[in-house]
């Protein structure tokens, strides 16, 4: 006779109750009838009760309990996926979030394999597992892929503005600081974005660069010279930003604090309601800032703070490459005595009134200055003597030209003025003024008044024959005509019509 096992006495629902309340997920059996209008919960493990709160009891009699613990966003793919599985026969698979007793949601997937009942009902044996901390891990991953990607495009941002940079030539940087402040705008996703420069004395800031998304409204035009002596808030930010290297957040302009009433009511009298900014360093001293305009409330990342770091010191390295440039190209093309410009500046700007005056007809004419007896100034009071005199013919030569006119130092005395777009008549006149000027102007040297009076040469584009027309041929003319004036009595102009005097 064969021995009874340990289990033959055993009551096998008992033990599956028991088994199943054991297993870490809750195990279930759900059926729909075979019209599909009602379903039932047969059976559910008893930790449905520990973790949502409902017992299996209750389950019973009302299925529809466990529907009512599913979030309400995830509340129609579950019952589709049911839908599915009902009408194809197929393995059940879902994942949702339950409510918790604490009312807390978490992440469950349910499995179970569907089974058509003799009388049609549909019949699923199946569990539904917490994947909360697989959700968490899958959560970060994306974040941080996303993260990464975010990191990488800003990265391509910065290289190619950084060449963008590298390649301006001395013209241009304009042009390049207005595309870099566009891409960075387009890339942050913000309404407008600025460079302001401070005064030397930080009383004024400058509106010199601005960006704006379409339909924003422009403010440089009333943005300049702003005095911001009065926004003391503003003046603490910037110290604390500048000695820490970080950058000023404002996330809703509101809610600034009440010593920044003046600062809150210029910027909302401009519509921004958040706003950010770093200053700009050249040459490790505060020059202005870059900023961020934002029409509506938002929060920044703490990461994009370095980002923004990042982009205002290279927008900084730009603005002092190109300072540098001009400092530069200002040493090979200007005078280092006098300050005006040189033969090498002056050369160019002369073929380009030329080559203007064989295009369009606009005529020109270019003199030649020479200091009268500007030897016996040197001889009888020295070369300082003589080069402050120098300095102060460069000066008014400088005051009373035009922009577009050139005004440069010739070599030695000599003095070259080239005037843009002029009659033979108003050119005339511009130099018997100068000559005026130069016999009222009195140069003062070691208590002694220097007299100075200077001799020129003009000479209009139409003086010269058609066919001889190059800017060597007016300054040889110039050259001539100056000459003559020499010897004709010094402190007196000759052009094409013969010697004049004021
Ligand atoms: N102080 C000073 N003198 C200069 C400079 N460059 C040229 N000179 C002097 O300018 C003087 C030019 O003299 P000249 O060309 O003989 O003519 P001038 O004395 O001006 O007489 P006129 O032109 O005939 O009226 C020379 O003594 C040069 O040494 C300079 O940079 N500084």
């Amino acid at each position: 006779m064969a021995s009874k096992s340990a289990t033959d006495n055993l009551d096998f629902s008992g033990l599956f109750r028991e088994l199943a309340s054991g297993v870490p997920g809750v195990l279930f059996c759900y059926e729909i009838s075979a019209d599909a209008s009602t379903h039932r919960i047969p059976f559910i493990s008893s930790r449905v009760r520990d973790l949502f709160g409902v017992s299996p009891d209750e389950l019973l009699r009302d299925a529809s309990e466990l529907f009512n613990i599913i979030h309400p966003d995830d509340h129609d793919a579950v019952g589709s996926s049911i839908q599915q599985s009902f009408q194809d026969l197929a393995p059940w698979q879902q994942q949702a979030r339950l409510r918790l007793r604490s009312g807390e949601y978490r992440w469950f997937e349910g499995h179970s394999v569907p089974r058509r009942e003799p009388g049609g009902s549909t019949l699923w044996f199946g569990q539904f597992t917490d994947i909360q901390a697989h959700k968490d891990l899958e959560f970060g991953l994306r974040k941080s892929e996303a993260e990464a990607e975010y990191q990488l495009s800003f990265q391509q941002l910065m290289t190619s503005l950084s060449s963008d940079f590298i390649n301006s030539t001395i013209g241009d940087i304009d042009d390049k600081v207005q595309t870099f402040l566009a891409r960075i705008g387009e890339f942050f996703g913000v309404d407008r974005v600025y460079v302001y420069r401070f005064s030397e004395d930080l009383a004024r800031m400058t509106n010199t660069h601005e960006w704006c998304r379409e339909g924003v409204p422009e403010l440089k035009g009333s943005q300049q010279q702003v005095d911001i002596t009065g926004f003391h808030w503003w003046q603490a930010q910037t110290k604390s930003v500048l000695k820490q290297n970080r950058v000023v957040f404002i996330e809703d302009v509101s809610k600034l604090p009440k010593e920044a009433v003046a600062e809150r009511e210029l910027l909302e009298e401009q519509g921004v309601a958040a706003m950010f900014c770093v200053p700009i360093l050249i040459r490790g001293v505060v020059e202005g800032f870059f900023g961020m305009d934002s029409l509506t409330v938002r929060s920044w990342r703490k990461d994009q703070s370095d980002l923004l770091i990042l982009a205002a010191n290279l927008l900084s390295e730009a603005l002092e490459r190109h300072r540098l440039e001009q400092e530069l190209l200002n040493q090979s093309i200007r005078d280092p005595l006098t300050g005006i410009h040189n033969r090498r500046y002056l050369q160019p700007r002369v073929e380009e009134m030329m080559s203007r005056f064989q295009r369009t007809g606009e005529g020109f004419a270019l003199a030649m200055l020479d200091i009268d007896h500007f030897k016996r100034v040197n001889d009888t009071l020295g070369h300082q003597a003589g080069d402050r005199v120098l300095q102060e013919f460069g000066r008014l030569l400088q005051e009373q030209f035009r922009g577009t006119d050139v005004a440069a130092r010739y070599g030695g005395e000599e003095f070259v003025v080239a005037l843009a777009s002029a009659s033979h008549e108003s050119a005339r006149q511009a130099l018997l003024r100068i000559l005026e000027r130069v016999r009222a102007m009195n140069v003062e040297f070691k208590g002694r008044t220097v007299p100075v009076t200077v001799s020129a040469g003009l000479v209009h584009v139409v003086d010269l024959r058609p066919g001889k027309l190059s800017t060597d041929a007016m300054v040889t003319e110039a050259d001539r005509r100056l000459y003559k004036a020499k010897r004709s009595g010094r402190d007196c102009l000759v052009d094409a019509s013969g010697k004049s005097r004021l």
